[in-house]
């Protein structure tokens, strides 16, 4: 243990979310990722940084009414607490919502002072319940250190402000905060980023040489290696910048709503103006006046290696750019996951959480324009190209499928854009490597594959297989959407009457799980819809050949391994309750089965 600290000891811990300290016993340390297993009065057992953990000399004993005496006077205008309603209470419990029990409970969230720049809080500035179960302590901090204030109000149920929603009194300013060290490496730590660095291009490549194959599995090697020339040409490089510049353009435009991101380590809420789905609009018209102007769009299928090799070269331009230009950051600006003093580890991860030419976000811009909405630009030119190939007078029933699918796919994530703030993408993760060349050239170059296949490959489909490619699509839409939506909804308002019939288990940070419709049948129904699509954009294909399976194949790896860096974060900030979920909904994605 780097401290005087023992295992045993009895020691002031920080709550996660808070700058509030309780006192825990110290069970274990871990010196590979140099955390405390501590466990606190009611129970939960957290892992805790050495920088979270203090001596309770450290602090002074406060009652809630003295502490809303002396230092809030703005507390006076707001609701008064009676300290008697701080009750005791079990950070979790099961509960269903019923109309009549939301009018009787009061769910009493109090009032919380964070004073960031002293103890910064480290996931989010939610309510948090685990006040009302312990001795509340607060750090001593003299009175010029306290540089924001955030007023956290009790809530009754019916209180239609979300409880994470907080407000900040005083704009933070920045403050020479320490570096933040990330000790818990990702993807295989320093060997499997630097693997990952290396390997993605090459199956990237391997794959777009695959597809056009007649040999149909993906784990011969292609016959001859391509030339220079095959691969680069600076006209697609210029078109490449043209369109990454055109979608630029339209994402500043003074257009759509702006809206609050997720609080920041501050509380600071960074704005995101909302247009991708005009977005696409737009670029729908400007590629009906290409084909009005007879532009050949079958030219992005020939020259399909040169585009990817720009993309490629475009990411890492930029992977690069970005790492140079994170070097002196503020701890709210870093990234948690990529800041581990690494250089590969933190190229690939990221350090920057969100970085912004002035007002610009390269992170949220590339999420979900260039690559998205290229991806659709690219499987038009593949169903132009089908049509070419094949000599076809209209495109292939397989072909519509695809497409029309992997349409509706790109333009329910554009029309529901803002839901990308509160994913770990733009939460937690830095933009670096992978989230660059993710972006810029895994989505719209191994996404296509499907169209891309079906180019030189018909695929003949039977009316009643064609039915059941539908029906499985029209499952996997509507449990994908009705799970974001339900989970996006109740977490915006909880105490809309339209999850009054959904039960619930409360979690110590004041949100509360869901844990019965969809969210009760299995732990990520969302994951489960988006898989049961992917079958559906890959059956079009038919079984002969393995690359219009690359992208489920791609998309079971994925959502398993963020399905496990998710749990992990959500039993940090849950504890006991997480368990009690996991318990109540043992299956993952589908059950009895994972
Ligand atoms: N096709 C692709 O390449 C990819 C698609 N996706 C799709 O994007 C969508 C978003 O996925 P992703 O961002 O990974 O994660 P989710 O939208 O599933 O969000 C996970 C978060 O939801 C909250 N949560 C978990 N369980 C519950 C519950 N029972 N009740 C209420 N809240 C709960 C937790 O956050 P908190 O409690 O803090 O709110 C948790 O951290 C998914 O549909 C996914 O399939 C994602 C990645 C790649
Ligand atoms: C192997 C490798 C380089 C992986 C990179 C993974 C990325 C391609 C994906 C990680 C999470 C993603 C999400 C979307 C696209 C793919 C990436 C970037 C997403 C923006 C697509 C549109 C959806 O509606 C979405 C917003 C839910 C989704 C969010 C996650």
């Amino acid at each position: 243990m780097p401290s005087k600290i023992q295992s045993g000891d009895t020691v002031m811990g920080r709550w996660p979310g808070s700058t509030l300290y309780y006192e825990v016993k110290v069970l274990s340390y871990d010196t590979e990722t140099e955390l405390y297993t501590v466990i606190y009065k009611d129970g939960t057992e957290l892992e805790l940084k050495d920088s979270d953990i203090k001596n309770h000399t450290a602090f002074r004993q406060v009652s809630g009414r003295s502490r809303s005496r002396s230092r809030s006077p703005s507390r006076r205008r707001s609701r008064s607490r009676s300290p008697a309603r701080t009750s005791r209470r079990s950070p979790s419990r099961t509960s269903s919502r019923t109309n009549e029990g939301r009018k009787d409970k009061l769910k009493e969230v109090l009032e919380v002072r964070l004073t960031p720049v002293v103890l910064p809080p480290t996931e989010n500035n939610s309510n948090n319940k685990h006040e009302q179960k312990q001795e509340t302590i607060e750090p001593k901090v003299e009175p010029e250190q306290q540089r924001s204030r955030y007023n956290l109000r009790r809530r009754k149920d019916g209180d239609p402000k979300p409880t994470e929603e907080v407000k900040v009194e005083k704009e933070p300013t920045a403050s020479p905060c320490p570096t933040l060290k990330t000790t818990e490496l990702e993807f295989g730590g320093r060997i499997g980023t630097f693997i990952m660095l290396l390997f993605l291009p090459s199956v990237v490549l391997h794959l777009l040489l695959q597809v056009s194959q007649d040999d149909g599995s993906l784990l011969t090697l292609p016959a001859s290696v391509p030339t220079a020339e095959a691969l680069w040409d600076w006209q697609v490089f210029g078109l490449v910048l043209l369109w990454l510049c055109f979608q630029a353009v339209l994402c500043m435009l003074p257009l759509g709503k702006v809206v609050d991101g997720m609080p920041l380590k501050t509380g600071k809420k960074l704005k995101y103006r909302i247009n991708g789905f005009l977005a696409l609009l737009i670029s729908a018209v400007a590629v009906g006046v290409a084909l009005q102007q007879e532009v050949d769009l079958t030219y992005i299928h020939t020259h399909f290696l040169q585009f990817f090799s720009s993309a490629v070269m475009i990411s890492v331009l930029l992977s690069v750019y970005l790492y140079t230009r994170s070097r002196h950051l503020s701890e709210e600006e870093q990234a948690p996951s990529g800041n581990s003093g690494y250089l590969f580890h933190d190229f690939f991860m990221g350090r920057e959480l969100n970085p912004r030419i002035r007002s610009f976000d390269v992170k949220f811009f590339c999420e979900m324009r260039p690559g998205l909405i290229g991806w659709l630009l690219i499987n038009f030119s593949m169903l132009l190209a089908e049509m070419k190939v094949q000599k076809l007078d209209s495109p292939s029933p397989a072909m519509w499928l695809v497409t029309i699918f992997q349409f509706l796919w790109v333009a329910d994530g554009l029309w529901h854009e803002e839901k990308l703030l509160t994913t770990m993408d733009i939460v937690h993760d830095g933009f670096g490597f992978m989230l660059a060349f993710g972006d810029l050239v895994w989505v719209p170059f191994t996404f296509t594959c499907q169209a891309h296949y079906l180019v030189s490959h018909p695929s003949e489909l039977s009316m009643l297989f064609i039915a059941v490619i539908i029906t499985i699509k029209g499952i996997g839409y509507f449990v994908f959407r009705k799970a974001n939506s339900q989970k996006n909804n109740f977490r915006k308002n909880p105490s809309d009457p339209s999850h009054s019939h959904l039960k619930t288990i409360s979690t110590a940070t004041g949100k509360s799980l869901i844990v019965s419709g969809l969210w009760g049948f299995v732990r990520h129904p969302n994951y489960l819809g988006d898989l049961l699509m992917g079958l559906a954009w890959s059956l079009p294909c038919g079984f002969v050949h393995a690359a219009p399976y690359f992208y489920l194949i791609y998309l079971v790896l994925l959502l398993i391994h963020r399905n496990s860096r998710d749990e992990h974060q959500c039993r940090k900030k849950y504890g006991s309750a997480w368990d009690e979920y996991c318990k109540a909904v043992p299956y993952r994605f589908f059950p009895r089965i994972y």
